[in-house]
């Protein structure tokens, strides 16, 4: 007998409470509600609140840690507050907590970085010296490596709040995920997307994780036909090679896998933080060896960096 959930027994979906956070929550319970013809009560979302949405006064970075998205969630997980969790991928730790699993993942969204500005449409025709606003170390390395005439000012806070800074000139242009914007429906306040081979993404970007326990036979199976196998064979190379490289959101690393047939393509980029060094690599291997794939782009890369390359000087 399979054990599906009921408005008495709910299979309870953790979130944070962002807008973001939430349309991720939604989309999820709206394709369980699609794949199996259950109604709404039959999923409960609980919004749960974590240190990342807490401190709003620093830089993440500076807070210090992995998962500052991520630990309450998966406490409340153990507890059995929750049932599964819904993640942006670019945020959780490549180093999964005991007794739970990444069950799989949504269909990935556009995995470009959106370029916003009030006056200039591209990020190539941001003019000699101009302010832009980011706290991504990701974004901020590769504009100063890009573009090093740039003046680099953080911007942390909502769509709302960024914008605001905008009109104010704080910034010229700032940047956020197209994905993020898409799933707002807030795309229009998007001057352009930056093809990834100007500002190749950061890993995982786009892509919404769905977290359960490891001994949850229930949610195994509600989520199985909610799953996308080709996202799952992406994020494997991904995954693989932010672990080899130890990063998180917050360090200065970028990769993407793409699909060509039955084959993987990776790309991979890391950064000194201030911008002044780059290394990039390609490879291709057949999809089976998604996680081969990532560690072996992950070890040429670290063998061209020179020791220190990802301190701060
Ligand atoms: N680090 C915050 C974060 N985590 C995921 C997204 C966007 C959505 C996604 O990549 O799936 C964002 C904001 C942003 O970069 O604009």
């Amino acid at each position: 007998m399979k054990q599906m959930p009921t408005p008495n027994s709910p299979l309870k979906i953790g979130t944070r409470g962002s807008p973001l956070a939430l349309a991720q929550a939604y989309e999820t319970r709206r394709r369980l509600m699609a794949a199996h013809g259950l109604p709404e009560a039959a999923f409960e979302i609980v919004v749960i609140k974590t240190t990342g949405d807490r401190v709003l006064d620093r830089a993440l970075r500076d807070v210090g840690g992995k998962g500052l998205f991520t630990k309450e969630i998966e406490d409340a997980m153990y507890a059995g507050d929750i049932d599964i969790a819904v993640h942006s991928m670019k945020d959780v730790p490549t180093v999964q907590p005991d007794g739970l699993v990444i069950a799989g993942y949504l269909p990935r969204e556009d995995v470009r970085d959106a370029f916003i500005s009030p006056g200039v449409e591209r990020l190539a025709d941001l003019p000699e010296g101009a302010v832009v606003g980011s706290s991504s170390l990701r974004r901020r390395a590769q504009l100063a490596n890009r573009r090093p005439d740039l003046q680099l000012v953080e911007f942390r806070g909502n769509v709302q709040t960024r914008l605001k800074k905008l009109e104010d000139g704080v910034a010229v242009a700032t940047f956020l995920a197209m994905a993020g914007l898409n799933r707002l429906g807030m795309s229009h306040i998007a001057r352009s997307a930056i093809e990834v081979e100007e500002m190749l993404p950061a890993v995982a970007q786009g892509a919404i994780g769905l977290e359960r326990r490891a001994d949850d036979a229930r949610a195994e199976m509600l989520l199985e036909p909610i799953l996308d196998v080709p996202t799952g064979q992406r994020l494997a190379a991904e995954r693989a090679f932010l672990l080899v490289l130890d990063g998180s959101c917050e360090t200065p690393i970028a990769g993407l896998a793409v699909i060509e047939g039955d084959t993987l393509w990776l790309r991979g980029e890391i950064l000194r933080p201030d911008g002044s060094e780059r290394i990039t690599g390609e490879r291709r291997a057949p999809i089976a060896e998604a996680e081969a794939l990532g560690r072996g782009l992950a070890d040429e890369l670290l063998a061209q960096a020179p020791a220190g390359f990802f301190d701060w000087n």
